[in-house]
């Protein structure tokens, strides 16, 4: 079984009614370089007091254009930054305060893939211990049979592990990404725009096989994307964000067909249209090719 039911992993078992994640008004200034040496610089404000909630098993997008402060925000849910302010509680520990010896339990709980498959793989390293290395980070032996299972998860072959990333297509290469995430075993998977820099041909493939395993997997994901009609296709429940605040959060489908504030009604009214779809616009390009 890829997945068997977790054993005592950590702190914090998700209950019932228990959000997996809760981000309490979470504040991140970035200092600026000065430009005057009479006056302060003020800081970049990244995010502006964000709050929200994931509950177990759910697939909750976060979407915004460009510099909003999307990755910001996923960076301190991985503890890969700190808040300014604010808390972020991930199952039922507050992970702001924690040190990072203590961090342990979220590494191997929660996983990311990232954007650009090419640049998080290691040029250098066969794909099977591309695949094995979280697992041997975290002190835990990695079995061909535990490769190979988790190749066959994504749709690659076995004999795929003898090979090395630039031997891949992009696309294949974004799947040894979501292997090698699997490969501790997360509760929680973190997609950070995974299929942005692939070819729209196969943006839909990766798509389902990250819905398909999240399903088979029972995992909570956390879907970034600049494109709402890609998160449309994912999530069952969705943030907006815009210049560092959060403002309109609801189920995708009711955002979509009846978006309350202003910014989401723009991202919703520039979804491409099938040909401009096919072509390969995003949201993003026809917002900036409105604004134009
Ligand atoms: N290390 C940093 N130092 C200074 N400013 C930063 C830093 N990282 C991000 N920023 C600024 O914070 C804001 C939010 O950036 P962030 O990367 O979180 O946005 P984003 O929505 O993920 O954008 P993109 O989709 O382009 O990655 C931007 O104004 C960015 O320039």
């Amino acid at each position: 079984m890829l997945n068997p039911p977790p054993a005592d992993r950590g702190p914090g078992e998700p209950g019932v009614s228990e959000p997996v994640i809760r981000v309490i008004d979470v504040r991140r200034d970035y200092p600026r370089a000065r430009t005057s040496l009479l006056k302060a610089t003020p800081p970049v404000h990244a995010l502006r007091g964000v709050s929200l909630e994931v509950q177990p098993g759910e697939r909750f997008g976060i979407v915004g254009e460009s510099g909003c402060g999307k990755s910001t925000l996923l960076r301190i849910i991985a503890a890969l930054d700190r808040p300014t302010s604010g808390q972020v509680v991930v199952e039922g520990t507050d992970i702001t305060r924690l040190p990072e010896r203590r961090l342990k339990f979220l590494r191997s709980n929660l996983q990311l893939v990232f954007q650009d498959p090419m640049s998080s793989l290691d040029p250098r390293m066969r794909v099977r211990d591309i695949i094995a290395e979280p697992l041997v980070v975290q002190g835990h032996p990695a079995s061909g049979a535990r490769v190979r299972e988790l190749l066959e998860a994504v749709g690659l072959s076995a004999d795929a592990g003898d090979r090395y990333p630039h031997q891949f297509s992009g696309g294949q290469r974004q799947r040894i990404s979501i292997a090698r995430a699997l490969a501790p075993r997360p509760r929680i998977l973190i997609a950070d725009e995974p299929v942005s820099a692939l070819d729209v041909s196969v943006r839909a493939q990766v798509l389902n096989l990250i819905s398909d395993l999240v399903d088979e997997l029972n995992l909570t994901l956390v879907f970034v994307s600049h494109d709402l009609s890609v998160i449309k296709h994912v999530c069952d429940r969705v943030a907006v964000m815009h210049a560092g605040s959060v403002v309109e959060t609801g189920p995708t489908g009711q955002v979509y067909a009846t978006p309350t504030h202003p910014y989401t009604r723009r991202l919703v009214s520039a979804i491409p249209t099938l040909p401009r779809a096919l072509a390969g616009a995003t949201t993003s390009d026809l917002l900036k090719g409105a604004a134009e």
